[in-house]
């Protein structure tokens, strides 16, 4: 008995005391059912088509030696990685961002984007992308459910990327986009709204701005939300994040105008009823800016204003020729509107005040709006000079 319980262990061949020598096949290891159920589950898997150009086949993402890691129950580094990209401080301290969609992060690979971890709760996602730029990048499975509590997206993608972050002075934006380029600039004014920041950018993008910069004050332009509502500017144009107003002047290309983009208060507003031409008037703003920052410190507006410090800046209307040489708009915050910092500058460079007419009554637009309707208008100008 003992050698036939010896038999059926497993040996492949076993001589008997008697001499005779028995070779049979060791029985199957019997495995439990659910890892019989997964291996069946993987081999399906395995067959199903892959939707991955054809360029990138299984077996060429087999070949290229890439291995990803599973995510173990209890895991935490999703977590722990979306605390760092969802903190602007940590953001700034650790200088890595969150992507998240297939779409974003292919167009951040293509301008050259760093990626540092991807988590996707399917291969396919990965396969899809670039091979040479996953190279040294940590690949983690993690289940849809954990990848959809972290996200941003409406319908999240199944992907998110953290990334180093970019330095608009090494990417590589697409060549339609140089070639539209205009010598039209973006100054954003201490916008806090990621929403209009994101629909800003992606305006300025559309219009071929050649950059956009944008002020200590702001909101960074890396948040999520910026980057949900930019769908992809922040790869098309570069963007200058947290600039003093000091430095704004060596981003802007030689004998820019800067001009502030100003509702002006009411009473200019009127006026620009009677006339589109509001410079005709010699018109200058009758409002006075918020400057929030000086009236903290103590000294009132008008013993400043005595002084002669505050700029005055003839209005203009945005439709009337603002672009004979490169011109940078600014614009203001959604609380705050434009800063002094931003007056001097525009009074420095030789530029004014454009203003929107609007309807008596009617406040001010949002700023992502008044930032849309410059740009194009600016871009209608020069399409117009360039085709006299
Ligand atoms: C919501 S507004 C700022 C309102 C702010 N409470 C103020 O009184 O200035 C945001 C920015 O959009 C721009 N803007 C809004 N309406 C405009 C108009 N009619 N013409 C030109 N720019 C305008 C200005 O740059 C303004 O600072």
């Amino acid at each position: 008995r003992r050698w036939v319980r010896a038999l059926r262990r497993s040996p492949v061949k076993v001589v008997f005391p008697s001499g005779q020598v028995v070779e049979r096949k060791p029985s199957p290891v019997k495995q439990p059912r659910k890892a019989v159920a997964e291996a069946s589950s993987r081999e399906q898997r395995q067959k199903q088509p892959l939707q991955v150009p054809a360029s990138q086949t299984p077996s060429t993402w087999e070949e290229s030696g890439l291995r990803y890691d599973k995510a173990f129950p209890g895991d935490k580094r999703l977590s722990s990685v979306m605390t760092v990209v969802k903190s602007r401080p940590f953001r700034e301290k650790q200088g890595k961002i969150l992507l998240e969609g297939r779409r974003l992060i292919a167009d951040a690979l293509k301008a050259g984007a760093v990626p540092k971890i991807f988590f996707f709760s399917r291969l396919e996602y990965i396969k899809e992308l670039p091979i040479e730029k996953l190279k040294g990048v940590s690949l983690i499975k993690v289940k849809f459910e954990d990848i959809k509590d972290w996200s941003d997206l409406v319908t999240p993608q199944g992907i998110m990327g953290i990334f180093a972050k970019p330095d608009h002075a090494k990417m590589t934006y697409p060549e339609t986009q140089l070639c539209h380029t205009l010598p039209l600039l973006l100054i954003c004014d201490n916008l806090r709204d990621p929403g209009n920041l994101g629909t800003i950018l992606r305006s300025a993008a559309g219009a071929g701005c050649s950059k956009v910069l944008l002020t200590k004050g702001c909101v960074d332009a890396w948040e999520p939300k910026v980057l949900r509502a930019g769908m992809g500017a922040h790869f098309q144009v570069p963007v200058i994040n947290n600039l003093d107003w000091e430095t704004v002047p060596k981003y802007l290309p030689a004998d820019t105008r800067v001009y502030v983009a100003d509702n002006c208060g009411l009473y200019a507003q009127a006026q620009a009823q009677v006339s589109n031409k509001a410079s005709d008037y010699g018109w200058v703003c009758d409002r006075r800016p918020k400057l929030h920052k000086y009236e903290e410190e103590g000294e009132d507006l008008e013993s400043r204003a005595s002084k002669g410090w505050l700029p005055e800046l003839e209005v203009q209307t945005y439709d009337s020729d603002w672009t004979e040489a490169p011109a940078a708009v600014v614009i203001g915050g959604e609380t705050h509107g434009l800063s002094l910092e931003s007056l001097q500058l525009a009074e420095s460079t030789g530029g004014g005040r454009l203003l929107i007419p609007v309807v008596p009554g009617v406040d001010s637009l949002n700023s992502a709006m008044a930032a849309s309707i410059l740009l194009f208008e600016g871009k209608r100008q020069l399409r117009m000079r360039a085709n006299t």
